[in-house]
């Protein structure tokens, strides 16, 4: 494996985002396949200058505050480039592995190399331990950054076969004839043991969301790209981004995207997505469409067994007040969870619900009614009608009118639905998913509801082609109903909508830590 071809080296020093991305453009362009090893040693360089808080990135000049992007010059990173090269080849003992493709006692010896050397203790749940930036100067990787250096580590040996595999909130990797071997290379969670070295099919067998029902995202090398380019982050600290780490990761995701590596890559559809709404960039498409890829990828390659597409876009609209695209959204998030059996692996998805119906969900149905009391209708100030003034001397209580969303029976079923199917995801799981604080914020919903939409609800049955399902009874029963009244009955639509999002949190850390690493 060679380091940086002559063409790279041009490159060299970056001074700007567009130099880097220009990098990123020669490596993904070329015949020879990117160097995941080069490129993650690049932006870990990058992201460690501009988002340490050491020094400020910006020199007050006075007038105005010019931001230091970093000068990168090629000798220090190819000298870590190096220093990796030099320590896989001299762990691995080639001669004792067939060439070709990749074997399982390959995989795990990669494995024990990148895990035996990690620093003994330290706070896994960091933020920038994703590149092999961090594990060549601190030796310090999450649980994603094991999982991507073991990749990068076997495409410095030859190997082409082994491939990133990439659920919503876990890594492992494929390798062998057709990518048909699977193979743990990291740690999940906390507390968790290590199941290094072991297929996935366990994991897959018990419905688990974490290993997506056997549908994750199997990379390709330019994907392999995008994740590392996804795992950018771009935090100072707790409260402050980086600008241009985040402008850096915006436009090397715009890169993937118009050379088609997003295409099956739902989460990274979203991340872009998320950074548009905060600064869109001009002539692109805009966020929206962006999560409707998302989704559209999820039902294409993964069976619509991922949950994130929705969930990205449910927060969207939730964040720009769209109340009732967002029920949507997360009632269809709920439809995808009520095929999985819950397990405790899957606390992740468990937060993103109790998030959604805890938080998400009450304070749309408290904002909706607070702008019911303060619209002009009902201040006394404006009201034309002072009949109630009159009449009695004393002012009447006025009957506030529910809003709109609360008079709709369509988003009282989204409701219904979103927790139909947390109830589904429990039925038939090892762990319970629902306690006491669930039933109280349910009922606290369904009660902000008017009675008069809730005794509306008509829930059709619709088959799996799409069909409406009625029986007889139903159909005379509908005659009846029809005839003598002419309320809109509530459909569930053949092609719900798409789309969701996520909570009121902007795009997030692509790994989660287990803690203390033990
Ligand atoms: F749907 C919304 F709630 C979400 N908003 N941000 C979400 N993220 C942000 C980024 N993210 C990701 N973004 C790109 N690729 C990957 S691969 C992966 C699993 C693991 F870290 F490799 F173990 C996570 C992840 C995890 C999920 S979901």
């Amino acid at each position: 494996m060679a380091g940086f071809r002559d063409e790279d080296k041009r490159h060299f020093p970056l001074q700007d985002i567009k130099s880097v991305v220009e990098l990123f453009r020669s490596q993904l362009s070329c015949s020879v396949e990117p160097n995941l090893a080069l490129l993650s040693v690049t932006l870990g360089y990058i992201e460690n200058v501009l988002t340490n808080n050491r020094a400020l990135n910006k020199v007050d000049s006075g007038a105005n505050l010019e931001p230091i992007f970093p000068v990168v010059e090629l000798a220090p990173v190819e000298a870590l480039y190096h220093k990796f090269v030099c320590q896989i080849k001299g762990s691995v003992d080639l001669s004792l592995f067939t060439h070709g493709v990749a074997t399982r006692d390959l995989v795990k010896k990669v494995s024990d190399v990148i895990w035996s050397s990690l620093s003994r203790s330290y706070h896994t749940d960091r933020a920038h331990l994703q590149s092999l930036y961090s594990y060549l100067t601190g030796n310090r990787l999450d649980c994603f950054g094991v999982a991507f250096a073991v990749v990068a580590a076997c495409q410095v040996l030859g190997y082409k076969d082994v491939h990133l595999a990439l659920s919503e909130d876990h890594a492992w990797v494929t390798f062998g004839d057709k990518g048909a071997e699977t193979a743990e290379v990291t740690w999940h969670g906390k507390g968790n043991e290590d199941k290094r070295g072991q297929p996935i099919s366990v994991g897959v067998a018990e419905k688990s969301w974490l290993y997506l029902y056997g549908f994750p995202v199997q990379c390709t090398r330019s994907m392999e790209v995008a994740a590392m380019v996804s795992a950018i982050n771009p935090s100072i600290d707790s409260h402050t981004d980086s600008i241009e780490m985040a402008s850096l990761q915006q436009e090397l995701l715009w890169l993937l995207y118009e050379m088609g590596h997003l295409r099956k890559y739902p989460m990274a559809l979203g991340n872009l997505a998320d950074l548009e709404e905060i600064d869109p960039t001009p002539d692109k498409p805009p966020p929206i469409q962006l999560f409707h890829e998302g989704i559209h990828a999820g039902k294409v390659y993964y069976n619509n067994q991922h949950v994130y597409p929705y969930t990205y876009l449910g927060g969207h609209y939730y964040r720009r007040g769209q109340f009732k695209d967002a029920l949507h959204c997360w009632a269809q998030a709920a439809n995808v969870i009520r095929s999985y059996n819950y397990n405790r692996e899957d606390e992740e998805i468990y937060k993103e619900f109790l998030e959604i119906a805890h938080e998400l969900i009450p304070n749309m149905l408290k904002s909706v009614s607070l702008s019911t009391l303060q619209s002009p209708a009902l201040s006394p100030a404006s009201s034309t009608d002072d009949s109630s003034e009159k009449s009695n001397g004393r002012s009447t209580p006025v009957a506030v009118p529910l809003s709109p969303l609360l008079n709709d029976p369509e988003c009282f079923a989204y409701l219904l639905q979103l927790y139909d199917g947390i109830c589904q995801w429990e039925e038939g799981s090892s762990t319970p998913v629902l306690h006491i604080g669930w039933a109280k914020h349910i009922v606290q919903s369904i009660n902000s509801f008017s009675p008069q939409v809730r005794s509306k609800l008509n829930i059709l049955l619709i088959g799996d082609q799409g069909e409406v399902l009625k029986d007889e009874e139903e159909e005379e029963e509908e005659g009846e109903k029809d005839k003598d009244k002419e309320e809109s009955k509530t459909e569930e639509k053949e092609e719900p909508k798409k789309g969701r999002g996520r909570g009121s949190k902007g795009s997030r850390a692509i790994a989660k830590g287990k803690g203390e690493k033990n």
